[in-house]
């Protein structure tokens, strides 16, 4: 997997960078800097203890963690958070609690979250008046069918 050199500075000293688990593994995780209990529904948003300087091109995308997801409901609201080049304050995190009943506890250091670095580019916006046809046309949200249905009736 190619790599790209990031900089960065701890905002908080005591809690560790963000790492990869294994290799080849696309997100770095990114720790709470504090300690957080999230009832059913509430958000909070919490810092990772880094700042970073992505170099022009690139941009990191703050995902949620699937493990935390399907056991404690734990997501983002913004999900996924994007970290322009340009941005040089702490990362924070949007997390969001979606178990229906239970709450959530996170202690400081906690991986909660993780970062994706990817190239980006920027478009060139350019206004024409008609768009060439596709197969797809306008048809979108759920055309092709395999949608769930709502209700508990099959
Ligand atoms: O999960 C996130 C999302 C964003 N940011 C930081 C980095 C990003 O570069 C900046 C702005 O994010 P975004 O553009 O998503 O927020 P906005 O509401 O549009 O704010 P702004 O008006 O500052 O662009 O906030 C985070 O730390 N965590
Ligand atoms: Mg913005």
């Amino acid at each position: 997997m190619s790599s790209v050199q990031v900089l960065l500075s701890r905002v908080d000293p005591d809690v560790p960078l963000p790492s990869y688990a294994r290799p080849d593994d696309a997100g770095a995780d990114l720790v709470t800097t504090r300690d957080v209990v999230l009832a059913s529904g509430e958000r909070a948003v919490v810092g990772t203890g880094v700042a970073i300087a992505l170099p022009s091109g690139y941009a990191g995308f703050v995902h949620p963690r699937s493990g935390l997801a399907a056991r404690v409901g734990l997501s983002i609201v913004n999900t996924p958070g994007t970290i322009d080049a340009g941005y040089r304050g702490e990362i924070k995190v949007c997390l969001v609690n979606l178990d229906p009943a239970e709450p959530v506890r996170l202690t400081r250091g906690d991986r909660i979250a993780q970062l994706i670095v990817q190239r980006v580019s920027r478009a060139e916006f350019v206004e024409t008046g008609e768009l060439e046809p596709t197969e797809r046309g306008a048809g979108g949200y759920g055309s092709t069918g395999g949608h769930a249905t709502l209700g508990t009736e099959n």
